[in-house]
């Protein structure tokens, strides 16, 4: 894998390996070092997060997942989709326009019984249908990556659905495929988040309004469902390469998207692969699928349930050995270590002298990570990375993965 982010070197940065009960994975074949770029690329395929059947449509462009401005162009046939510019809109197929327009025909009874979630995987798969027909090689790429789904009821319900219901199928497409296909984008799909502003404003709408609803005593009817986890997506994109590397829990680098960005040049929903600290060659690099602050419990459900395996990482192995209390004590303990983290790192340490459940770093060793690199801003979790190197000096500076804020890196040094 080849630098594609700027720097000029002619060594591959990133090899692909086998790794004994990981599969593939990416290591380093060269030193990396904090905050260099390591991998930008463009998705495969991107699909708007928005379910099809709701009052209050995206406000996100169809294709570059821009917000929409009042000059924004609605797809003419099918009225369900918006662009900003008349060049996005050209992306926008007669056959996934056709498709959109009988599905939302038809879904109001088809998905009368079944979650936001099933709209939106049946967008995942007008999008990789799409894909077999426009772009027949990607498509193979994307069969070539991890997840083979046996058929569930999911799968059967929405392959008889699109089947019968969309024009034929670009390419034949059979129910065993369909499960394939959602199988690979669980495992290997990427969210890009709406701006952490707007996701912030609706999280405090929300909480008004469930504060009303405690007071005023009526009942509430799931008022933001793509903005009541942690963070909100906006879209969900696979990328080739970036869906090579493996999970670890405390990762060695973390991702980027401008994609609210005015590049002109149509690589607005790229993603950027940023290295945290330094690795030295040989090294898996890995990335976290999801915010580092969860507890362990959580940690493992989430990765059996969603990406099939059990974590045996470095941090896992210290947790694992920790009470169900101390496990949400130290979550508790991650998300505070916002401001005055010095203080706070000296008061765990007080706190487990006092509880006699440690005098040394053995029993919270990664406490280190979460005070350098854990994003400070409340319900943030993002994660902390050096600004690109400018020269042979590691920038002193730190950006957040989530809301983009930057910080000076107080610290300093690798861990
Ligand atoms: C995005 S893919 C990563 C690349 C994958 N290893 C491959 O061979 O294509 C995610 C899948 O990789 C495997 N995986 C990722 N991190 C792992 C880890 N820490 N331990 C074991 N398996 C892991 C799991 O099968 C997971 O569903």
């Amino acid at each position: 894998m080849k630098d594609d982010g700027g720097a000029k070197s002619e060594t591959p940065l990133l090899q692909v390996a086998e790794i004994n009960g990981r599969g593939r994975s990416l290591v380093a074949a060269q030193p990396l070092r904090a905050g260099q770029v390591i991998l930008r690329e463009s998705p495969l395929l991107l699909y708007s997060a928005f379910p099809f059947l709701t009052s209050s449509p995206s406000p996100y462009c169809d294709h570059c997942f821009r917000h929409l401005s009042q000059s924004s162009h609605r797809c003419q046939s099918c009225s369900l989709v918006s662009f900003c510019t008349p060049n996005c809109l050209s992306f926008h197929t007669p056959w996934l326009c056709e498709s959109l327009r009988r599905l939302h025909q038809s879904s109001s009874a088809a998905f009368a019984d079944q979650s936001p979630e099933r709209q939106v995987q049946a967008r995942f798969l007008l999008s990789a249908y799409n894909l077999a027909s426009a772009s027949p090689p990607d498509f193979q790429i994307l069969l070539s990556l991890q997840g083979n789904g046996d058929s569930t009821s999911d799968s059967a319900f929405l392959h008889a659905l699109l089947s019968s219901v969309c024009p034929p199928l670009p390419v034949p497409i059979s129910p065993e495929l369909t499960a394939a296909l959602l199988e690979k984008d669980k495992v290997n799909g990427f969210g890009l988040m709406e701006p952490f502003s707007v996701c912030n404003e609706k999280r405090s709408l929300t909480a008004a309004l469930l504060e009303k609803d405690k007071v005023n005593g009526f009942g509430l009817m799931e008022p933001f469902s793509v903005c009541n986890e942690k963070r909100s997506v906006r879209a969900y994109g696979i990328y080739p390469k970036t869906s090579f590397f493996n999970h670890d829990c405390l990762p060695n680098a973390c991702r980027f998207d401008y994609v609210d960005s005015d590049s002109s040049d149509g690589n607005n929903t790229d993603i950027i692969i940023r290295m945290i600290h330094d690795v030295p060659l040989g090294r898996e690099v890995c990335l976290s699928y999801f915010p580092v602050n969860m507890n362990y419990a959580g940690r493992q459900k989430r990765l059996l349930e969603d990406y099939g395996f059990r974590c045996e990482c470095d941090r896992c192995k210290v947790e694992s050995g920790w009470s169900e209390g101390e496990d949400d004590e130290n979550e508790e303990a991650m998300d505070e270590m916002d401001g005055g983290e010095d203080d706070q790192e000296e008061e765990m340490e007080e706190e487990e002298e006092e509880e006699g459940c440690g005098d040394d770093e053995s029993s919270f060793p990664h406490a280190y990570f979460f005070a350098r690199y854990m994003c400070e801003k409340e319900n943030c979790f993002g994660t902390l990375a050096p600004l690109p190197p400018k020269s042979h000096d590691v920038s002193r500076f730190l950006e957040c993965n989530v809301c983009g804020s930057v910080k000076e890196d107080e610290v300093g040094g690798n861990p």
